[in-house]
């Protein structure tokens, strides 16, 4: 199948755009990647590389500050909390049949959409401009399960499979445009699969980040260490506990804590994407990853005290990750909050 006359757009020159950015140059598509500063320019030069465990795909691709016209799909990779402002910046490359894939990790703003509705999220898309733009039925769920990080030359380094899970929100989408689409992935080398119920696999991914994210950004720890280490993966594992239950309550089993715990000693000495950031000074996606599942919670009449306790731990830290001896203090108190619920 040929692929040539599909424009897809990616927004963000990260880890994961740049990663998708390599892969999909393999499949013949006319790709363009969504740049800015200093990387943008990095890109014109010297294109996109990627190292998938040792196998690298260096390869020359279109680059942008901003899309200007409609493209088939767009895959916007950017941080949560840049979700609104990249759409809102390219809305020109958003037609009526433009597939829009959101690959931001956390609670999505679509959560509850229906036909016609995306509805509101605690914390997501404040000011609607998510809402104003897109319709339910070309937004695509998706879930991206791939750890990538990037070195100093720019260069994505992926230690997994890259692996995507997408469907639609609600009925009404164009199920041959997204069947392309998925053949358009396989081709570049992403396994690609059509989700029956994109929302489950949503939350068996949120699930992992909210055990991890928040407690790796505060700790330092790898995902490995909070596997490994009994303190933190007592932490992680009740933290996955109270998610879970909220889960229950909207209809999803979500896996055992066995399940993360071999998860995290399998991802090795991984620093989550909240880690990175936290090392780096960038904004934490704590909003969807932490604030909006504990409000959802609370405004149903449950509660998740210990993400409550350890959101107010990252919020009070003066540095990030914290420095060892105040870990010790910290997860003493998070201990506290943990045995009081359990
Ligand atoms: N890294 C990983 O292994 C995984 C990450 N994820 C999730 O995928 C999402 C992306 O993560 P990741 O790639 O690691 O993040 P990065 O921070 O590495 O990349 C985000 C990129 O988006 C750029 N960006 C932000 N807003 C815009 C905009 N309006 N226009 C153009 N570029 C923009 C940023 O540019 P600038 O630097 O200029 O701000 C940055 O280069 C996150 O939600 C993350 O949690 C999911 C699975 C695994
Ligand atoms: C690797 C994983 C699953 C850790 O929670 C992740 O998605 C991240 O780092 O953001």
């Amino acid at each position: 199948m040929s692929f040539e006359d599909l424009k897809i757009g990616i927004i963000g020159a990260g880890n994961i755009g740049t990663a998708l950015a390599a892969l999909l140059s393999r499949s013949g598509a006319e790709v363009c990647l969504v740049a800015r500063g200093a990387r943008l320019e990095a890109v014109r030069e010297a294109g996109v590389k990627l190292d998938d465990r040792g196998d690298v795909i260096e390869a020359r691709i279109a680059a942008c500050e901003i899309l200007e016209r409609p493209v088939d799909a767009l895959f916007i990779c950017v941080k949560a909390q840049g979700l609104a402002a990249a759409v809102a910046t390219n809305k020109a490359a958003i037609g009526p049949e433009t597939l829009v894939i959101p690959l931001a990790n956390g609670m999505p703003f679509w959560f509850y959409a229906k036909p016609g509705e995306i509805g509101h999220l605690p914390y997501l898309d404040p000011r609607g401009e998510l809402a104003a733009i897109l319709s339910p039925a070309q937004i695509l769920g998706a879930v991206m399960l791939m750890t990538v990080r990037m070195d100093d030359h720019g260069r994505a380094i992926s230690s997994n499979t890259p692996t995507l899970g997408l469907g639609p929100i609600c009925d009404g989408g164009n199920e041959a445009a997204l069947s392309r689409l998925i053949a358009c992935l396989e081709a570049g080398g992403v396994r690609s699969e059509l989700s029956a119920d994109v929302r489950e696999k949503v939350l068996v991914k949120l699930i992992a980040n909210l055990a991890t994210n928040p407690l790796t950004a505060l700790t330092g720890a790898t995902l490995r260490e909070v596997g490994e280490t009994a303190e933190l993966r007592e932490i992680a594992t009740a933290l996955a506990d109270e998610f879970r239950l909220w889960a229950g309550t909207q209809g999803y089993a979500l896996p055992s804590n066995d399940w993360l715990v071999d998860l995290f000693i399998d991802a090795g000495d991984f620093p989550t994407s909240m880690l990175q950031d936290a090392r780096a000074g960038r904004p934490l996606e704590l909003d969807a990853i932490c604030r909006a599942p504990l409000e959802m919670a609370r405004r149903e009449g449950g509660d998740m005290p210990l993400l409550a306790r350890l959101i107010d731990e990252l919020d009070r830290a003066t540095e990030l990750p914290v420095p060892p001896e105040a870990v010790s203090k910290a997860l003493a108190r998070l201990q506290t909050v943990r045995m009081a619920g359990a």
